[in-house]
């Protein structure tokens, strides 16, 4: 891969945090949902083991995005280009931003994945049945996290968050990346593979071989480098989850860097509402003394303003209530 030194980062500035980690066979109810609470308000983000997601289905899927990264790039480009959907290279949305890698960008319904499968594999069934049983396995993990995490939040309608996610008409979407290995490692010469910046959904799930490169961003700025685990699942809290809970969980700055001789693969699960479902801070959140910092939108609004910015930038930012807004309380 050509690299553009303007892509070098420096990773002086980080800091080794240990993950918080939750084992979620843990008998104990009361402790795993303080601890899901806990992790959201603190990090926006941690890592699940024993979750439940047979390994098997996991070395399926990645078995497929190993063949099809592997292809040589003109049958690759058959699957692109990412409009946002489909494989894409070096480009990341419409609005110039870049990293070191590929992907493919695939909305997360089993009719939309059997199309582009088509593009993707010469065997688009087993490809469509791979990317379809991962999605259900992450999806049921996305929900229990989701309900558990309602329950902690002391939320009448338990499935407050999961319904938006299970609705047929649900927007999420299912990404794989690979970054390719640096031919020439340098421990002072890390590469920008996914810029910094937060997931707009609900919750994303995401899994990576073991090759290391993601980091999370702490609230003082500094980087986080996040050990791979193949055999857990990090858990982000995006965007539209700090909304609904009023800013109670955060959702959590990340990127990839890429500095490894090895080449990189995650497979990152996106929790979306419909595009017509509203975004807005449940009434349990919001109070007198904490009055709602949001303005109410619809997920398709939001996707609108993410899809008109810089991967960067803090989309939050244009719904967030300004003091002498006009607001329901
Ligand atoms: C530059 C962009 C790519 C992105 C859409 C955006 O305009 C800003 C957010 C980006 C992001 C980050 C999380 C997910 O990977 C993603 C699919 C999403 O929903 O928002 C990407 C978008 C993308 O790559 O299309
Ligand atoms: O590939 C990774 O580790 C991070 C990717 C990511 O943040 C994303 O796809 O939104
Ligand atoms: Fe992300």
């Amino acid at each position: 891969m050509v690299v553009a030194s303007a892509s070098a980062i420096r990773t002086k500035k980080t800091r080794a945090v240990g993950v918080p980690t939750i084992d979620l066979s843990l008998e104990n109810k009361e402790l795993l949902i303080k601890q899901i609470v806990s992790a959201c308000e603190e990090y926006g983000f941690f890592k699940v083991t024993n979750h439940g997601v047979p390994r098997e289905i996991i070395s399926r899927l990645e078995d497929e995005g190993v063949d099809f990264f592997d292809k040589p790039v003109r049958e690759k480009q058959r699957a692109g280009p990412a409009c946002p959907l489909g494989y894409g290279s070096r480009n990341i949305g419409f609005n110039g931003d870049s990293g070191e890698l590929e992907y493919l960008l695939l909305h997360a319904n089993p009719t939309s994945i059997a199309e582009r499968s088509k593009t993707i594999s010469n065997d688009p069934l087993k490809f469509s049945r791979a990317a379809n049983d991962y999605v259900h396995a992450v999806r049921g993990l996305t929900c229990e996290i989701l309900d558990l995490a309602a329950e902690g939040l002391g939320v009448r309608d338990r499935f407050v968050f999961s319904r938006l996610i299970r609705d047929v008409h649900s927007d999420s979407i299912l990404r794989l990346n690979h970054y390719p290995p640096v031919e020439d490692w340098d421990p002072h010469n890390s590469r920008v593979g996914f810029g910094d910046h937060s997931d707009p959904q609900i919750l994303t799930l995401l899994r990576s071989n073991n090759v290391g490169g993601f980091q999370i961003r702490l609230n003082d700025g500094l980087w986080v480098p996040v050990p791979p685990d193949p055999t857990g699942f990090y858990v982000l809290v995006g965007d539209a989850l700090q909304v609904l809970t009023n800013g109670r969980f955060r959702s959590v700055r990340h990127r990839a860097i890429t500095n490894s001789l090895n080449s990189r693969m995650s497979m990152v699960y996106f929790g979306a509402p419909p595009l017509d479902a509203w975004i807005t801070s449940l009434p349990e959140t919001v109070s007198l003394q904490r009055p709602s910092l949001y303005m109410p939108f619809t997920w398709g609004e939001y996707k609108k303003a993410v899809y008109s910015l810089r991967l960067g930038e803090s989309r939050l930012d244009l719904f967030k209530i300004r003091p002498g807004d006009k607001t329901g309380l």
